[in-house]
């Protein structure tokens, strides 16, 4: 099996130095202005296995993941989806499209509808990932049977997947728990404490959870690897970058507007969806005023602590 990943950021970069383990990988970026060591992913150098290169001609792979940012890939569809056609397309960003509403797998069976559409996610850290560090992952597939191939060509010794037909359950897990880590950094910077996290934490899994069904989810893959899982990680850890982003909110503090956030556009996709269908999501909503400076931390959390006294 021939594997490709397009998308040459942290994580791509990652998962091509993880898979060159198995076999060649290629790594293909829009425009590399690096060699030996990608600036986003310090400090690590690519084997021998990965061929890094700028023309998409040269990914011709029978498996392709696709690690470009959520908001980023409608554009990169729309331009080169035909050379994606009829392959098994792994989609590995954790969003929902502002532009469309629609997850990263939904985008890739729309734009490729004679490809194998799969979903990589879970808790991992680009710089674990590229540094061997034992990681399991949920791979999800609605074809059990690709599926099923797919969770063996993609396991390492150290990456080992899960597999799971629940590509919604999946994707949502992985896209709501960065707008929950946005919240819980807000909460940390703003010195409201650890226990005002953990609320912040279970009762975002909550809505999160809530969110999913609605959308046809299975309760069991909200509460696994790409959904809890993920949620403990990325609200727990400074190496998050959803999380920092929260924290500079509640800090008051400038953040760099060029670092990858999925959860700020993803926080107003979900919120527009959950108010068009009755699903109530206050935090994300929240997350989504302060992402777009409506409201700030002390507003938010007055907010939330005003609302009506309810079983849990
Ligand atoms: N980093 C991590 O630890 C993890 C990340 N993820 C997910 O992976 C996805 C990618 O994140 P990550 O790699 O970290 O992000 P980075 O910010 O590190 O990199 C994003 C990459 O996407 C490229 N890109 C942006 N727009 C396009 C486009 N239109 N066409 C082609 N390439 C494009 C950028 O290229 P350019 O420099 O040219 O703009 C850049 O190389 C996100 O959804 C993230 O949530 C999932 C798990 C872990
Ligand atoms: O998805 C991730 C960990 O599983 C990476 O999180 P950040 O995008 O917040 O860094």
């Amino acid at each position: 099996m021939s594997v490709a990943v397009l998308g040459a950021g942290a994580f791509g970069t990652a998962l091509a130095v993880a898979l060159a383990a198995k076999g060649p990988v290629v790594l293909w970026g829009r425009r590399i202005g690096w060699t030996g060591e990608n600036p986003l992913l310090p400090g690590v150098t690519l084997p021998d296995a990965v061929t890094v290169t700028e023309r998409l001609a040269q990914a011709r792979a029978e498996v392709l993941l696709v690690v470009i940012p959520a908001q980023a890939l409608g554009g990169f569809l729309q331009t080169h989806a035909s050379a994606l056609e009829g392959r098994a397309l792994v989609a590995c960003a954790k969003g929902i499209d502002l532009a469309t509403g629609r997850s990263p797998a939904g985008m890739l069976a729309a734009a490729c509808p004679a490809a194998t559409v799969a979903v990589l996610t879970g808790p991992s850290f680009a710089a674990d990932i590229a540094r061997g560090l034992p990681t399991a992952l949920t791979l999800a597939c609605a074809d059990a049977e690709a599926g099923h191939a797919l969770q063996h060509q993609l396991s390492t010794p150290a990456l080992r997947l899960y597999r799971t037909t629940d590509v919604v359950g999946a994707e949502l897990g992985g896209a709501l728990k960065n707008v929950i880590a946005i919240a819980a950094g807000a909460a940390i910077g703003a010195g409201l404490g650890d226990s005002a996290r953990a609320a912040i934490v279970t009762r975002g899994f909550a809505e999160m959870a809530r969110f999913a069904a609605a959308q046809g989810a299975e309760p069991e893959t909200l509460a696994g690897l790409s959904g809890l899982g993920d949620l403990i990680l990325t609200a727990t850890s400074a190496q998050s970058r959803n999380f920092r982003y929260g924290q500079a909110l509640g800090q008051g503090a400038a953040f760099d507007a060029a670092v990858t956030v999925e959860g700020a556009a993803t926080a107003r996709a979900v919120t527009r969806l959950a108010a068009a269908q009755g699903i109530e999501m206050p935090i994300s909503a929240l997350v989504a005023g302060l992402a777009g400076g409506r409201i700030d931390v002390k507003q938010a959390m007055e907010l939330l602590l005003a609302r009506p006294l309810k079983e849990e």
